[in-house]
Order: C-alpha cells, then structure tokens, then sequence
C-alpha cells in the first residue's frame, strides 16, 4: 500500500485519536489523548510525502512562539510511520464557525474592536519573535477552551515565516519579481494578492484589517460572496475587485478609524515596524466611545453596550431599498450644477467622479433589480437632540461634523479663530493624530469662508504670487512635503489676508492628505494654532 492509501490510524505515537476536528488542504485534526498522562490535544496529522509539507515547517516555528499569550503549547511532535504529527494545544471554535453559526450578517463592533485589540496585539508577538503568520484570517483565529474562552488564539502557521534572518539578524529583502501567490483570497493584502509582492509585516496588518471590516460588512466583502474562485478567470476576476476597492469604498458607514488603518496598513513601507500599540488603543478608544468596557476580552455573546448610545441602536451599515431612478437622477443633476470644477475641493477629485459614477450605476441597477436588490445607504438622523451622535459617527466625527457646520455659517474671522481652535482641541482629545473624512470637511468649508472675498475681511494686496499649492504638484517628494507644513507654520503668522490664508489651508490639506498616514505633525498642529492667532488679528485691523 503506497503511503498516500494509508487510512488514517487509530494511534499516533503515544496519542489515542479521537473526534476530527477539521481538515483542511495539508491535513486533519483530531482530539487525540495521551495514553498515560490522559492529557488531551489536538493532533494535527499529515502524510509525510504530502506536496506542502506544512507540519514540518510549523514545528520548527513552534518554539519561537512558545509562551506568547494566545499562542498555542505545541506538546510533542515528530514521524511515526508515514505520519508527520504535532500535538498542540486543544483549542476552542473559530471566528468563522462563530460568525456562521450566529446567523447574523455581521458582527457588533464591540466584538469586532476586540478582535481587533487581540488580533494586532497577537501579530505583534509573532513579529517581535521575528515571525510573520502570512494566512491571516478569520479560520486560523480561534479562541480558547475555559477559562481561556474570551483569548484569541492564532492558528495554522503553515505558511509562516522567518522575516529576520537568526544569524544575521537583517529584514528578508524585497524583491521586483513576481512571486506566487501565498496566504488566502479573501483577507491577503492587494500587494501580495493582487501584485506579487514579498509579504512583509505590512501585509499581515492589512489582511487583519479586511478581516474586521468583513465582519462589519453586511453579507462580508465584496469578493467573498460567490465562494472560492473554481477557475483562473473567477480568480482573476476576485483580484480585480479587491484591488479596484478604495479604504473609502469599503468602510463606507464604518467608524473612520477601520479606513484610517487599512489606509495606515498599505502605506507602510516594506520594512517598517508598524505601531502596533497605536492601533490597539485607536480600537480600544472607539470601543469605549460606543458604550463597551475596552476591554480586549472577546465575550460571545456579545453584550450589549452599557451605554446607551444611539449609533448601536442600528445597524453600523444601514440597508434600505435604491432611491428611484428619477429621484437619483434629480440628485445628480443638482451635484453637476455645484460648481467642483472651480472650487479646490481637499479631497481626491477621482473619487468623487468616481462616486458620481457608482452611484449612476446603482441608480441603473435599480432599476433592473429593484425588487430583489437592497442598497446600502447611510441613514441620517431626523433628530432635534444634539447631545446624541447621528448614527454610524463616533463622538470625535459627530464634534467635527458640528464644528464644520459652525464654520459654514460663520461671518467673522473671530469665529473662524474661534472654531479652528476647537478643531485643534478635538483633533487632539484622543492619541489619534489622523486628520479624518469629517476633519477633511471642516478643512474644506474653512477653505470656502477664507477664499471667498465676500466674506468679512477685503483682502489687502491682490498680486498673487506662485502658490505653495503649484510648488507641491511641481514637487512631490515627502521632504518636501514636510518642509511644505513647516514653511506654512513659518508663513501663517505674517499672512495677509483671508486669500492667503485659504491657499495655506489648502496646501495643509493636500500634504497631510498625501502623507503617510495622513498624520498631523507638531508643525502642523502649530500652523493650526498660528491660523487661528492670524485670523483674530487680522479681524482687528
Ligand atoms: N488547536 C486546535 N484546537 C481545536 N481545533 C483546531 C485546532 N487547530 C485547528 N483546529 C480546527 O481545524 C481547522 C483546520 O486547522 P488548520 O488551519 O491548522 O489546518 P490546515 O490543514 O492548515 O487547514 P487549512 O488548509 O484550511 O489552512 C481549524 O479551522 C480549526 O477549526
């Protein structure tokens, strides 16, 4: 009998199996007890000659990880006959099986924020032991047996790897040749999935990333609904799609901090040690915010929130049936009278062309399929009570949205100095330095009230000399877009009227926008500043 016919035995080495706990491409699982101690684990067998031999890679990794929290004992290992064994840790469902059996189209965002906690906080132990997992998804997260049900365990490193060499301690290289694809469609980031890119610690922060917005997503990604890809033109077909979806796209209804990771996440560079403890406080902070403990623990069932917080009244990403053609089409005629072509908008301009194409589609789609499809829309609060956030905005999002309000209707510079101030105090009320979609607004409409002469202040010279914002397209490199805040920090004290001041605001916006992060720096908080002093003076005059 050749080795690939062996039915699988009764007995491993010292190890009675029991019940199979599942069985995936490389091998199976089972409950397995030791014959003299009775300990119990899960046995995870494979043939030897199979064509990836994903035990033997795993048990060379196992002791590099040994004692991490939610890294699993590996308890014995070897070959007996044609089986490659490894008994590990017997551990409790996945976060698939859980999120299947809940029957729930997605998950509750305390749940998922704890995920997220304990997802990036495990990803920062398999790195710091100089390890990437490189198959992060929602199959290989389980969590414990009690009393360790509420701890996420990672599983499955069989396509794991050493991304510090151990002798000479340097980071793997990257390379510009295409390699074959390795990690899982649904969650890999677009740079190894989609580019054959060498995955580095970025790209396991970014599958963890699809991975909590999938779960926020009605009927999950996009890309997952249709099962796995059967051929190479559904697989080439799945690529396309995940990388034509923008971070905007795909959190659209989401808390901005899951855009503002995934965005975080494909702006690292290939060797860049991502701040871990940044984001775990980022999803700890939202937690809170919406009315959870902050905990990391993963509670299943989830609670509900202790406070009574509107926004998880409803759904995050709210369904209801497609506008009428008729009244889309009302709507898009309105947007093309706005005058976009003239005014600077902060934001990318492709993605509101882009938006104003989708949502064309959608109004023709709907039409076709009215009665079977739903579309998913943002529902807006029809309340007077301003104390409580309209759906989908965390607190910080709902003071900028009330800020950018303030700042439409306001008729003086003193009050445009007295909102940027608390633009600044908002910006800075958590560890988040990001300048978000609802800051971008407020920069806009500040923009709007400055660059408008009509408004209070005539300007005081009207030569125009070469903007900022031209030196910037001329030049892109990101020195030059630091040195862009710093000079405007410089600049602001001595600006002369409303106009330059609009351009300056505008400058901000675009490099901030454009740099990594889109991280506000000292200088730029202290442009903010230095506006808010300029406007009072020049009100003065
Ligand atoms: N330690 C464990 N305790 C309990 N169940 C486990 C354990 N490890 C794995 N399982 C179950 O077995 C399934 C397959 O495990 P694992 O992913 O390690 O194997 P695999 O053969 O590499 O699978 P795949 O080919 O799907 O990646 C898991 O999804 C999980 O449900």
């Amino acid at each position: 009998m050749s080795i690939s016919d062996e039915p699988i035995p009764r007995q491993v080495a010292n190890w009675w199996l029991g019940e199979n706990l599942g069985s995936g491409y490389s091998g199976s699982i089972f409950r397995a007890q030791h014959l003299h101690t009775g300990q119990v684990v899960a046995l995870k067998l494979q043939r030897v000659n199979h064509e990836c031999p994903t035990n033997r890679y795993e048990r060379h990794l196992y002791p590099s990880l040994q004692g991490g929290k939610g890294m699993p004992t590996l308890w014995a290992s070897g070959v007996q006959g044609c089986w490659d064994y490894l008994a590990i840790d017997l551990l409790g469902a996945s976060l698939d099986n859980l999120y299947r059996k809940s029957g729930k189209e997605m998950m509750d965002l305390g749940t998922v924020c704890s995920i997220a906690m304990q997802v990036i906080s495990r990803l920062d132990l398999m790195h710091a032991r100089g390890i990437l997992h490189r198959d992060i998804q929602l199959g290989n997260c389980v969590i414990g047996l009690p009393p360790n049900e509420k701890i996420i365990y990672m599983i499955d490193f069989g396509f794991s790897k050493r991304y510090i060499d151990p002798y000479t301690k340097r980071h793997i290289p990257d390379s510009k040749a295409k390699r074959d694809f390795i990690g899982n469609y649904w969650f890999s980031s677009v740079a190894v999935h989609c580019r054959g890119k060498v995955p580095s610690r970025r790209d396991d922060l970014e599958a963890a990333a699809l991975m909590f917005i999938h779960l926020l997503t009605p009927r999950g990604l996009t890309w997952t609904r249709n099962g796995v890809p059967k051929s190479d033109s559904a697989h080439e077909r799945l690529k396309r799609e995940k990388r034509s979806a923008t971070p905007e796209d795909l959190c659209r209804g989401l808390p901005s901090e899951f855009e503002e990771f995934l965005r975080y996440c494909r702006r690292l560079k290939f060797q860049e040690t991502p701040d871990y403890a940044r984001w775990i406080e980022e999803f700890r902070l939202l937690a809170v915010e919406q009315g959870y403990s902050g905990s990391d623990n993963f509670l299943w069932p989830p609670p509900k929130p202790q406070k009574q917080i509107r926004s998880m009244n409803t759904p995050l990403r709210t369904r209801m049936p497609a506008l009428e053609p008729d009244a889309f089409q009302g709507i898009l005629n309105d947007l093309r009278k706005l005058d976009l072509v003239e005014r600077p908008v902060l934001g990318d301009r492709k993605n509101i062309e882009e938006a104003v194409r989708l949502a064309q589609q959608d109004a023709r789609n709907g039409d076709a399929s009215q009665t079977t499809t739903t579309k998913e829309v943002i529902e807006i609060s029809d309340s007077e009570d301003e104390t409580i956030p309209p759906p989908f905005l965390t607190p910080k999002a709902h003071r900028l949205a009330k800020l950018t309000s303030k700042a439409s209707e306001a008729t003086s510079n003193a009050a445009l100095a007295e909102l940027v101030r608390d633009f600044i105090e908002v910006l800075q009320c958590n560890s988040s330095r990001t300048l978000t979609k609802e800051a971008f607004h407020f920069l806009d409409v500040l923009y709007k009230q400055l660059a408008d002469p009509a408004v209070f202040v005539t300007p005081l010279r009207t030569s125009r000399q070469r903007s900022n914002r031209e030196l910037i397209e001329d030049q892109d490199a990101p020195h030059i877009k630091l040195g862009v805040v710093a000079r405007l920090r410089k600049e602001v004290g001595s600006a002369r009227s409303n106009k330059s001041m609009a351009e300056m605001v505008a400058d901000f916006g675009k490099v901030t926008n454009k740099s990594s992060g889109r991280t506000i720096t000292k200088d730029g908080f202290a442009f903010l500043e230095g506006l808010s002093g300029r406007l009072v003076v020049l009100e003065q005059r």
